[in-house]
C-alpha cells in the first residue's frame, strides 16, 4: 500500500491536541481519553495525537481530521520509549493512526530509523519523526521521514535541558528549509503561536489542555510560600 497524501493538509486549524494520560494518572481509562478528545474537538482542536492503539481506535470514529499515534512502552534493550519498534508501528497505523509518531532521536535503539519510516509506510500510514537536534531532522529526512516534530529536546541528553519550548530549534529547522511540527511545553496560547511565526507547519499541545495534574501543579507551585 502507498502513503496517502499530506494529512496536515486535513487539519482544521494548525493546533494539534495531544490526548495522553500517563501510567498511574485517575485519567488513563480509554473512556476518560475519549472525553477529553470530545472536549478537544469541541474546542477547535485541528487534530489530535493519541498513545496506544486501544485509544485511537476508540476516538478514530469521532473525526476524520489527521491523528497521529504513538506506543509509550519501555523496553529492557533501549531508552527509547515512543514507538521502537516495527510490530508498535503497525499496531498504531492498524488501529487508524493517519502519521505514527516514533523516536529518531540518537539514543541507542533497537530499529533504525529508516526501517521504521518503511514500516509505517508499507501500513499506509506517514512516519513523524520524533526529534531532539537538528542532525536528527536531518537524518530523519534523509531516512525517507515525512514530517519531523521536536517532541524529544529537552528529554535526550544531548539536547538543551530547560523548562521553556525549544525556539532555538525551530528556529534552526525553519532556516535548514525543513519543514516541522512544534512540540514540548508550549504551555500557552502565546508560546503555540510564537511557534507558528517560528516556521512551524502546526502545534502539538499536550499537558496545558488535556493534563489538569500538571497544570494544577504549575498553579501549586508558583503559590507555594506566597501565603
Ligand atoms: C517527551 C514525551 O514523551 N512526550 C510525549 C509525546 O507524545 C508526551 O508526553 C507530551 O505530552 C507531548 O509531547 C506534548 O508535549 P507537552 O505535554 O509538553 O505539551
Amino acid at each position: 500500500m502507498s502513503a496517502p497524501t499530506d494529512p496536515l493538509a486535513r487539519l482544521a486549524s494548525p493546533l494539534i491536541v495531544s490526548v495522553q494520560a500517563d501510567d498511574g494518572s485517575p485519567l488513563r481509562d480509554t473512556a476518560h481519553i475519549v472525553a477529553l478528545a470530545r472536549a478537544a474537538l469541541l474546542g477547535g482542536a485541528g487534530g489530535l495525537r493519541l498513545r496506544s492503539a486501544q485509544d485511537i481506535r476508540a476516538v478514530r470514529p469521532l473525526t476524520d481530521l489527521p491523528i497521529i499515534g504513538l506506543t509509550k512502552q519501555s523496553h529492557p534493550d533501549t531508552p527509547v520509549y515512543i514507538t521502537a519498534t516495527p510490530a508498535e508501528v503497525r499496531e498504531v497505523a492498524a488501529a487508524g493512526a493517519d502519521l505514527v509518531a516514533f523516536d529518531a532521536t540518537d539514543l541507542p535503539r533497537p530499529h533504525t530509523v529508516r526501517e521504521l519510516v518503511e514500516t509505517a509506510h508499507a501500513a499506509g500510514a506517514l512516519a513523524l519523526a520524533d526529534i531532539s537536534t537538528l542532525a536528527e531532522a536531518q537524518a530523519a529526512y534523509a531516512a525517507g521521514a515525512d514530517l519531523v516534530g521536536t517532541t524529544m529536546s529537552g528529554y535526550t541528553s544531548h539536547s538543551p535541558q530547560q523548562q521553556a519550548p525549544d525556539f532555538v530549534l525551530m528556529h534552526a529547522l525553519a532556516a535548514a528549509g525543513l519543514p516541522f511540527i512544534a512540540e514540548g511545553r508550549l504551555n500557552s496560547p502565546e508560546l503555540a503561536a510564537q511557534a507558528l511565526a517560528a516556521g512551524a507547519r502546526a502545534v502539538v499541545v499536550g499537558s496545558a489542555i488535556t493534563r489538569p495534574d500538571h497544570v494544577t501543579r504549575w498553579f501549586a507551585e508558583a503559590l507555594a510560600g506566597k501565603r
